[in-house]
């Protein structure tokens, strides 16, 4: 792991945010159009994430023909992308919006076609704006061997992140959508 994904000694322990999902409760997309978690999207990972205990998420991505490199085999950018999507997720159980600043992949296993992959992921550390995390992807079941794993850092910011750099046309369209509002205004509050 790169020096950059160190924690310093001075980052804190996470704290589960007191409203975070409970355990096992479905998370949803975020965005309907993100390829990572959105039903909106025919080729995306169509991504399932589940609230975990304390600052952890789970989550299962199944690989479709859409999802291939070598043939038969999932592209290694898709799976970094479903791991990257579930260490997103975390953002629910701190409730916090934050985006990825860094991704670091080890791709173990190949992962052919009609797997499921099991995704776990949990934050390790939070310093200031900066959170701290890593994930893995496991085959054959959700003890089976890691195929694929991360560490990351994702970085606070504000919803004015994207509505300052989003296509207006996205923005715009996201912002009448009483839904999507309110999935936004739920990471907004923090004690
Ligand atoms: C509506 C609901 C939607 C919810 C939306 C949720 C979407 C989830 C989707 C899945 C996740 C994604 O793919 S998100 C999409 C992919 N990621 C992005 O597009 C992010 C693009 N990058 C950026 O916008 C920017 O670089 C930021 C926001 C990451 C940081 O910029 P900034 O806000 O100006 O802050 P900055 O001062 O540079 O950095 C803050 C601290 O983090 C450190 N830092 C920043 N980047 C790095 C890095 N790569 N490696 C090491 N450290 C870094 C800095 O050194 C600094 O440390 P110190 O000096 O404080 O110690």
């Amino acid at each position: 792991m790169s020096t950059a994904l160190t924690p310093p000694a001075e980052a804190r322990p996470p704290v589960r945010h007191p409203d975070a999902p409970a355990p096992g409760e479905p998370l949803g997309a975020h965005y309907a159009y993100c390829f990572g978690c959105g039903g909106g999207q025919p080729h995306g990972l169509h991504l399932e994430a589940r609230a975990g205990e304390g600052v952890s998420v789970t989550a299962e991505f199944t690989v479709t023909t859409d999802h291939q490199g070598a043939p038969g085999l999932a592209h290694g950018g898709v799976l970094a992308t479903a791991l990257d999507e579930t260490l997103g997720a975390l953002g629910w159980m701190l409730r916090v919006i934050a985006v990825t600043g860094r991704l670091e992949t080890d791709f173990r296993l190949p992962v052919p076609v009609g797997t499921v992959l099991h995704l776990q992921a949990e934050v390790t550390a939070v310093h200031g704006r900066k959170i701290y995390s890593t994930a893995t992807g496991r085959i054959g079941g959700p003890e089976g061997p890691v195929a694929v794993r991360a560490d990351a850092l994702f970085v606070e910011v504000k919803v004015d992140h994207f509505i300052d750099n989003g296509r207006p046309e996205e923005i715009q369209a996201a912002m009448a959508d009483p839904d999507q509002v309110r999935r936004a205004r739920a990471f907004e509050v923090n004690p």
